[in-house]
């Protein structure tokens, strides 16, 4: 990205961007910010009065397993808008395929990861000023950290934002980052894993969105339980939940600490293989948090963004 599109995007008058504004009458239709590698749509006024009357069902508590503690919404989006928001973020979100190395018993091994990932947020101890700067969250002053220089942050734009509102009113956590999983076909996976990083600090919650196609989330209980009580642990049961469009489950207290999940790859032709979106919501409390979720979800690789022409993720920029 040029230094002129940088700079111009950085200072562009609100008058401009509310121009742009066809459909709506107040707000910017465009979220946008300097470390965007472009803007971000922010959803038509349809789309966003409809997530503001979210969640279509209560939560099912799922609890029935030793330190399992879900709340599953079958769903949370109804199929059209789940629809509408699916096609409306693959289209606008930018996208990575991030590659890292990894160094296992002294040995460097390359990873691929095998599913498009982008994400946005902070951890909570800074926040976006109004010019889009990184400020320190109790001070306000601007924060200078290396953990923030390799991968500059970036805010959450409106078209997530409105969906981290009602997700926060609906489970009373609160969330400052979003992570996004495309998986474009079956091909596409993520592997056994819990998110129980310290930066996310003990117990934590993390609200899960599917959209798109189905896919099955399959979770299992972790070898060597750390709960009060381990001997449950051995009977715990592999679950295995078919997510459809729309479904979201939020893990919640013991879950993470004790139970490991994953969408596994699907083999031969399926036709739910027409790509699904992962939302992911979560709380970060430290810089490390922040550091990390770039480093593994934005990386150093270039842009893809969705062709509508050709129906699948392009490179759209290199770094
Ligand atoms: O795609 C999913 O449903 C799970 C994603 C996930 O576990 C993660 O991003 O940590
Ligand atoms: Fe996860």
């Amino acid at each position: 990205m040029s230094q002129k599109r940088t700079l111009h995007a950085f200072f562009a008058p609100a008058a401009k961007k509310a121009r742009l504004n066809e459909d709506t009458s107040n707000g910017p239709r465009h979220s946008d910010h300097r470390h965007y590698p472009c803007p971000i749509l922010d959803v038509p006024q349809s789309m966003s009065k409809a997530i503001a009357s979210l969640p279509a069902r209560t939560g099912k508590v799922i609890k029935n397993q030793p330190h399992l503690d879900l709340l599953y919404f079958e769903p949370y989006i109804p199929s059209d808008l789940a629809k509408d928001l699916f096609a409306f973020l693959r289209s606008e979100l930018p996208f990575y395929r991030v590659e890292y190395k990894i160094n296992r018993g002294g040995i460097q091994t390359d990873v691929r990861t095998p599913r498009y990932t982008t994400v946005f947020g902070i951890d909570e101890t800074a926040r976006f000023a109004e010019d889009g700067s990184v400020v320190d969250a109790k001070s306000g002053e601007p924060v200078q950290d290396r953990r923030y220089d390799r991968y500059p942050p970036r805010p959450i734009p409106g078209c997530l934002d409105e969906l981290r509102r009602s997700t926060e009113t609906a489970t009373g956590c609160t969330f400052n980052f979003c992570l996004v999983n495309y998986y474009a076909s079956g091909a596409d996976s993520i592997s056994f894993h819990s998110d129980d990083e310290r930066f996310l600090g003990p117990e934590p919650a993390i609200a899960s969105f599917s959209l798109g196609g189905k896919r099955d989330f399959v979770l299992k209980p972790k070898p060597v339980p750390k709960g009060p009580d381990p001997d449950l642990s051995p009977v715990a049961k592999t679950l295995k939940f078919p997510l459809a469009s729309g479904h979201m489950i939020l893990m919640r207290g013991p879950t993470q600490s004790n139970w490991l999940h994953s969408v596994p790859k699907r083999g031969g032709r399926n036709p739910e293989d027409g790509g699904r979106i992962n939302i992911t919501f979560r709380k970060a409390t430290s810089k490390d948090g922040t550091e990390n979720y770039y480093n593994y979800n934005v990386g150093t690789g270039p842009v893809y963004r969705w062709d509508r022409a050709s129906r699948q993720m392009r490179v759209s920029s290199s770094p």
